[in-house]
């Protein structure tokens, strides 16, 4: 008998844990080339994802039966299977959702213990408020803009109808935040928004006929998103819609081969319920604020009321601004 010579692959394969040689019932297939499409919107079970980098097209897919009960969301990035050609009649399966780099979670009221992951992979979050007609609420701006840094999201406040109201009480509750603000009105010139929107994936939260969905179609020409004002050929008014929605903005003037970003309409949600949220991951937002609530107690809440919060002791030695920490602690408290 000639001694069998191992080589190199023999090693190779021998060190490796055989994934090929396990029993075939725990066998899981690989996705890994399955084409990945972002979800852009759901109905009734059914995502509609955008594939391919150069020529992106839509594709309609249901969920495949080994997710279970995991939650596919839009902003989802997803690998699909099946029919992927998008074309009409044809019907994808997803089969993996990868690994998510932000979740917005909701929760509809203070005492849903449920939390609802609505939008994934956001980047930024636009909270849209007219200045008149519907009145600005502080309280619900608040609510969500701790919502969106619990989620990791940059804010931008965007005041719309200023041409209806004055934006100062508004600027000067927000600047000691460091929230930064777009004022718009009907034939603005939305440049600044755009500029701010450029390589974010943007969600829009705002109450209903504040005018999201005129900014959204003023920014994006074929948004086509149902408004306020009743049609006029059909008679019929809004319809609503509740699934989120995301949308490409269109290449910027002045540098067409920048990414524009995307805006994420989110037609249901208005606020934000915030049974779910870390008081120490909204304070980590602030970099100058979270370096002083080292020294708090434990479970300290940073609010007004704290008992020897590193908030005052910092405010106290000259450390902080009392003004910023007042606004803060405003803002976390949800109440105006
Ligand atoms: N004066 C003024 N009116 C505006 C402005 N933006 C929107 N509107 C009007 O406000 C009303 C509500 O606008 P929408 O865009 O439908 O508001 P929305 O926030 O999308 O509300 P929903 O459709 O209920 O979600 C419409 O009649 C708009 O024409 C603005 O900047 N100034
Ligand atoms: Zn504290």
């Amino acid at each position: 008998m000639t001694p069998r010579v191992v080589g190199e692959d023999d090693h190779a394969r021998f060190e490796r844990p055989q994934r090929r040689t396990r029993p075939r019932t725990k066998i899981r297939p690989d996705y890994s080339d399955a084409e990945v499409g972002m979800v852009i919107t759901i109905d009734r079970g059914r995502y509609t994802c955008l594939v391919g980098e150069s020529d992106p097209h839509e594709v309609i897919a249901a969920k495949a039966r080994q997710l279970g009960r995991k939650g596919v969301i839009v902003g989802d990035r997803a690998r699909l299977v099946g029919d992927t050609s998008g074309e009409e009649g044809t019907l994808a399966r997803v089969v993996e959702v990868l690994d998510r780099a932000t979740v917005l979670r909701r929760t509809a009221d203070d005492d849903d213990p449920y939390e609802r992951p609505i939008v994934a992979n956001a980047t930024q979050m636009v909270i849209v408020s007219a200045l008149a007609d519907p009145p600005p609420r502080t309280g619900m701006i608040d609510r969500c803009l701790v919502a969106g840094y619990d989620a990791g999201l940059r804010p931008l406040l965007c005041l719309t109808k200023s041409d209806l109201g004055s934006p100062d009480n508004l600027v000067a509750l927000y600047e000691p935040l460091d929230v930064p603000i777009e004022i718009t009105r009907p034939g603005a010139d939305l440049s600044g928004l755009r500029a701010r929107l450029a390589g974010q994936r943007s969600v829009f939260i705002g109450h209903s006929g504040v005018g999201k969905s005129t900014l959204v179609n003023a920014l994006i020409p074929d948004a086509h998103r149902t408004t306020g004002e009743v049609n006029e050929v059909t008679g019929k008014g809004r319809h609503t819609s509740t699934a989120a929605y995301a949308m490409r903005l269109p290449a910027l003037a002045e540098d067409p081969e920048a990414d524009p970003g995307w805006v994420i309409d989110t037609p249901g949600v208005r606020s934000f319920g915030l049974s779910h949220v870390s008081r120490d991951r909204i304070v980590a937002a602030f970099e100058d604020l979270d370096r002083f609530v080292s020294d708090c107690p434990r479970g300290c809440t940073h609010g007004a009321d704290a008992p020897d919060c590193g908030l005052d002791a910092a405010v106290a030695r000259g450390d902080l601004s009392a003004a910023r920490v007042a606004s803060f602690r405003r803002m976390l408290s949800g109440e105006q």
